[in-house]
């Protein structure tokens, strides 16, 4: 199996690649969005992934899990080739996903809405659905709402909801586009305790996220983007300190 440094200094320890994209471009008819981008995380590794408005990092997250094809390049989980493979199948495989808006089913209770995630994603049976639901909404904060009508909750409630749905897809990787959008200080702190359990429990991260103080507290390794490329990736303190990232990002963002 393949090795991916879970930092760039030498002689740190290697944990095998789970998700890997290589030399992966992406087109909009004239738009170039990604060019040539590498992008690998490890076994329980935990990858934050950040850069200016439009540098190409949803449309990374994009085309990892599925919902868009490459123009170029190779995707692998497990040292397959997944390249071809529908959304839904990677997420039976272990890509798991939480969007930047929740889009809970709204006629449906918390319970009702992990449990689809469980049968469908994950493809349990019934009892082993249920086993994986009641674990997941107690890792997420939600066991004592389990049987509210989803479109009653908050913003912080529904995406803890949107990461109890992903979680119950029992993913292997998950891949977290803004999650911490639109939280107060002291909510997006309470969503950073319940990532950072699901990295311990053992699930690699992928996480893009502008808000750095809060992507920090839990990530391993820190990749920027700019214009559709990888411009640095390493230990978040080195990346952030990169006088190439504070030009691209931290300078525009005033980070
Ligand atoms: N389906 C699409 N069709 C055409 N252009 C698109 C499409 N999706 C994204 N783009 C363009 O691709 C570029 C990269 O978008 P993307 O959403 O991947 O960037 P981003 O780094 O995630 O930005 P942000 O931080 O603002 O979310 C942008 O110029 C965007 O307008």
């Amino acid at each position: 199996m393949s090795t991916v440094p879970t930092g760039t200094a030498a002689g740190t320890v290697r944990a095998p690649t789970v998700l890997a994209g290589r030399g992966l471009s992406k087109r909009f008819g004239d738009l170039q969005v990604l060019t040539e981008v590498d992008f690998s995380v490890g076994a329980g590794e935990a990858v934050g992934i950040v850069g200016p408005n439009g540098a190409g990092k949803t449309t990374l997250l994009n085309v990892l899990s599925g919902s868009q094809r490459p123009s170029a390049g190779r995707i692998e989980f497990n040292d397959q080739d997944i390249t071809g493979l529908r959304p839904e199948l990677r997420c039976r495989r272990g890509i798991g996903r939480a969007f930047q808006v929740p889009k809970p089913f709204t006629g449906m209770t918390v319970l009702e809405n992990v449990l689809v995630g469980a049968s469908y994603g994950a493809g349990l049976g019934r009892q082993a659905a249920y086993r994986r639901c009641v674990e997941v909404l107690e890792t997420c904060g939600l066991a004592g709402l389990a049987n509210r009508r989803a479109d009653s909750l908050g913003l912080l409630h529904r995406k803890r909801l949107e990461l109890a749905r992903s979680l119950a897809t029992a993913p292997q990787v998950l891949l977290l586009d803004e999650i911490g959008g639109g939280l107060t200080d002291a909510e997006a702190d309470e969503l950073v305790a319940t990532i950072k359990l699901v990295s311990e429990q053992g699930t690699s991260i992928v996480w893009i996220e502008h808000i750095v103080h809060v992507l920090i507290q839990v990530v391993d390794r820190l990749v920027c983007m700019d214009a559709g490329r990888v411009i640095a990736d390493g230990p978040p303190g080195t990346v952030l300190s990169d006088a190439v990232v504070v030009d691209a990002y931290l300078g525009r963002a005033g980070s």
